[in-house]
């Protein structure tokens, strides 16, 4: 069986308003990235900011287009295919984002949040949508449901917006998760319990990953394999813990020592 999700020599240029003398071409965000993921696999992109991780995700989620390349998803180009694949796709691959807060609607309450992706897909038995909505409440671990179910976004905390954010993500069992820094706007002592449900939904369901984050820690017990992207470019890529015991590129090395705890204090982060 082929990849799940193919990243096909991939260029980004964002415009630039101000053109050095007319000639500047923009901002190169992504120069060729090629990156293969397969179905079930957890995938770590770690780089500092402005390197291109965010602009990574985006394209696979088809919220900005590569200036070069293209993205394969479950064997078929993302740009070439019918609208109504499209659609599918946009079903097939979810994301979950670093402020919850930010991407809820603030007069929705947790059920309205939830049943919306449904609705918008053609949902429409309500007693079908309820059942739905509750079930996936259970899988985020937010029990009992009639606790949370009426509940607004000000009225919960970080981490229960977070697993709200994951229920949307989940509720139309996609295929493919693109989770952007999805915990490090959260209390230390709540991130554990995120990470650990992102691997849970991961086991159950083969829900395939690519975890955005510039936490090392956190990436090394979730996923399978890392990629260190800098300034647009993926410098290394391996299984996590042959990068992360021998990494090969200076900067893959200057991002380990930076980070004074890692290893030996990786349990109380994760
Ligand atoms: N919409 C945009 N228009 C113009 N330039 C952009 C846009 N989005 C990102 N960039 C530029 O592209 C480069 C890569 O940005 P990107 O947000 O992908 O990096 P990142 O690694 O996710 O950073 P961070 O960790 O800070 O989120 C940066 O130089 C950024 O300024």
């Amino acid at each position: 069986m082929g990849p799940l999700l193919e990243l096909k020599q991939i260029t980004k240029q964002y415009p630039t308003s101000f053109p050095l003398r007319g000639k500047g071409k923009g901002v190169e965000a992504l120069r060729d990235v090629s990156l293969s993921i397969k179905e079930g696999e957890i995938i770590g992109l770690v780089g500092q900011s402005g390197s291109g991780k965010s602009t990574l995700g985006e394209i696979i989620l088809q919220l900005e287009k590569p200036t070069e390349g293209h993205v394969m998803f479950a064997g078929k180009n993302l740009s070439t295919v019918s609208k109504k694949a499209r659609k599918q796709m946009r079903r097939d691959i979810q994301m979950v984002f670093q402020d919850p807060y930010e991407t809820m609607h603030p007069s929705f309450t947790v059920f309205d949040t939830i049943a919306e992706p449904l609705r918008i897909h053609g949902w429409r038995q309500k007693e079908q949508i309820r059942k739905k909505v509750y079930e996936t409440l259970a899988q985020v671990e937010l029990s009992p449901v009639e606790d949370y179910i009426n509940r607004f976004p000000h009225e919960l905390s970080g981490g229960q917006l977070q697993r709200i954010a994951i229920a949307r993500a989940i509720v139309l069992n996609p295929r493919f998760l693109v989770a952007d820094e999805p915990v490090s706007m959260l209390d230390v002592s709540i991130r554990a319990g995120i990470l650990h449900l992102l691997k849970q939904l991961n086991d159950t369901f083969k829900l395939t990953m690519l975890y955005i984050s510039h936490d090392l820690s956190t990436v090394s017990y979730l996923c399978d394999r890392l990629a260190v992207l800098y300034k647009g470019e993926i410098v290394e890529i391996g299984p996590t813990k042959k990068v992360l015991e021998s990494p090969q590129h200076p900067y893959t090395q200057a991002l380990l020592t930076a980070i004074p705890m890692f290893p030996h204090n990786r349990s109380v982060i994760v």
